[in-house]
């Protein structure tokens, strides 16, 4: 099998040898297309890899219909419609820490730069003007530096700040009182931040929460003569309110990487002497971008050959020690979910799953994801797959919990799935027998051992003599061949279960016959 990779946009040719050393992938490189021709050359892809500049919009998704996964070499992945990858069931995968340095280093210079107006001596100088009064800076020691969005990047900033004798000031929501004295920094709010910061520096992603977050009023709060730097994505400042703040005097300097609109169009701001900028230049280097390009490779490779990640922005990542011990289950988690699927015969309203015994210490979302799989795959076929099925049963408006318990009753490990339907509740219990691989141990509340795969029915009965040979007789008149029966009861007299394994499925005439007999409640077949 071929996998086709599309490199829509330049990366490093020397970080993408994953790619070209492994086997069975063919790699295009194309990072001049329009959208339009994006949008034409696309189909037929099963990897996308970008940098920030290709759109990876819902419409272009829509038309790639062999898309499994698109790798981000870079971190911010707000160029890729996620919603739209994620309910097409396309992994994203980012490269979060490649270029974590360089866009630390380009902030330091940029700050730098702006303090001591040196592209603007340098542009005067060019011009032949020795003009030395003009460009007076100001020295950064003792100066406090805000830094709005404490990530990776915003904390390399801070160590680099406090190199240059810096205060620096911290916010982020997930920055606490002992972080922060940890990391040698102040701590407050945005706007303890804003109204203290001789500079401020911003290292958010681009969200809708964090959109134009430095706008007019952010400005009106911050002390006369500010500066202001922005490395990390255009639109967190709204360019406009910094036009006016510059204009005004209240910002006495502006350091752009990243524009609200690029590569950018509107010159209004760059022509003011107080703004400087780069186009885009933050992971601009040669070891930021080999870096990038080796993670996402990786990632893609890894995908192809395992179905695993390490970088997914759309699904939560699980550790590769972790993901080996997990990955047996995926099998038997898929089956529990069809299993039920086609016992339930309607759509479940809610699930409940239990990981019991070993289960119980890992990470189990995978697990859970691929029984959701095997549950909605019956009735929304292969558009299904563990990126999207969580979405897909949350769209559905299906409630799903997860439990865990050390308990296993007697059992290694046991997942136990309950569904909830309009029609009541059905249960499923499965695990894997030592070197047997899976078994169905219980259903509903009858105990039973079967292997989940092939033609399955489930008879459900009086527990009365003479019902299971009047069941074996009718089959083999049908001529289907039973290749193992399991019996299960409540109690003596009571209700009970035959679960038969079968070589082909029954015919639907078979099927109610079956259920016409004497003492049969119901009968349902089961595809696995
Ligand atoms: N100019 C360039 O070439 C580059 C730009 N970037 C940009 O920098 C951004 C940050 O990168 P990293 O530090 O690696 O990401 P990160 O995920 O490590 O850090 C982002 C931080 O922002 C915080 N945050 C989110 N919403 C916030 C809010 N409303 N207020 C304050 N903090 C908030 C998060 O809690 C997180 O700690 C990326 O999303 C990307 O857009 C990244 C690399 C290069
Ligand atoms: O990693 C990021 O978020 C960046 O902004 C880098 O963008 P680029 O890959 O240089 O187009």
């Amino acid at each position: 099998m071929t996998f086709h990779v599309l490199i829509s946009d330049p990366l490093s040719e020397e970080g993408i040898y994953p790619l070209r050393q492994a086997n069975g992938v063919n790699i295009v490189m194309e990072t001049d297309l329009t959208p339009e021709q994006l949008g034409e050359r696309i189909e037929g892809f099963d990897a996308l890899l970008v940098r920030s500049q290709t759109q990876v919009t819902r419409e272009l998704i829509e038309k790639a219909s062999n898309l499994k996964i698109i790798g981000r070499a870079g971190v911010g992945v707000d160029n890729i419609d996620l919603e739209a990858a994620t309910e097409h069931g396309i992994i994203v995968v980012n490269a979060p820490d490649g270029n974590t340095n360089s866009a630390a280093e380009h902030t330091m210079a940029m700050l730098m730069s702006m303090a001591r107006k040196i592209p603007q001596a340098f542009h005067a100088l060019r011009n032949q003007n020795w003009d030395r009064k003009s460009y007076v800076g100001v020295e950064l020691k003792n100066k406090t530096l805000g830094v709005v969005g404490f990530g990776r990047i915003g904390q390399e900033v801070a160590a680099r700040a406090k190199g240059q004798r810096m205060n620096v000031i911290a916010y982020d929501p997930f920055l606490t009182a002992e972080k922060a004295d940890k990391l040698g920094v102040d701590f407050g709010s945005v706007e303890d931040v804003l109204k203290v910061a001789d500079f401020v520096t911003v290292h958010t992603p681009l969200l809708k929460e964090t959109k134009h977050l430095i706008n007019k009023e952010a400005f009106e709060i911050m002390k006369d003569g500010v500066q202001i730097i922005n490395c990390a994505r255009g639109g967190i400042i709204d360019e406009n309110a910094l036009y006016d703040a510059v204009k005004s005097g209240k910002v006495a300097g502006a350091a752009l990487d990243v524009f609200e609109q690029e590569p950018m169009v509107d010159f209004r701001l760059l022509d003011l002497p107080e703004v400087i900028a780069t186009p885009h230049l933050g992971a601009s280097t040669f070891e930021a971008q080999e870096s990038v390009a080796v993670d996402v490779s990786m990632d893609v490779v890894s995908y192809f050959t395992t179905g695993t990640v390490r970088n997914s922005v759309n699904l939560p990542s699980v550790p590769k020690e972790i993901m080996k011990k997990i990955e047996p289950y995926f099998d038997l988690s898929e089956r529990l979910g069809a299993f039920l699927t086609d016992l339930t015969g309607v759509a479940a309203e809610e699930v409940n799953i239990r990981y019991a015994g070993d289960l119980a210490n890992m990470e189990v979302g995978p697990l859970t994801r691929n029984m959701l799989k095997g549950l909605l795959k019956r009735h929304l076929g292969k558009q299904v797959n563990d990126v999207n099925a969580m979405y897909i049963a949350n769209q559905k408006g299906i409630v799903v919990n997860e439990q865990k318990t050390t308990e296993a009753k007697g059992f290694t490990s046991l997942i136990t799935v309950e569904v909830k339907t309009a029609k009541g509740t059905r249960k499923a219990a499965g695990t894997l027998m030592n070197g047997q691989g899976a078994r169905i141990v219980k259903v509903d509340d009858y105990l039973v051992d079967v292997v989940p795969e092939g033609h399955l029915l489930f008879v459900r009965h009086n527990d009365r003599p003479g019902v299971i040979g009047r069941v074996g007789t009718l089959l083999g008149q049908e001529n289907v061949n039973i290749a193992t029966m399991q019996v299960g009861r409540s109690n003596a007299g009571g209700d009970a279960i035959m679960m038969l394994s079968i070589d082909r499925p029954a015919e639907a005439g078979s099927l109610e016959q079956l259920a016409k007999l004497e003492e049969i409640q119901g009968v349902t077949p089961i595809n696995l």
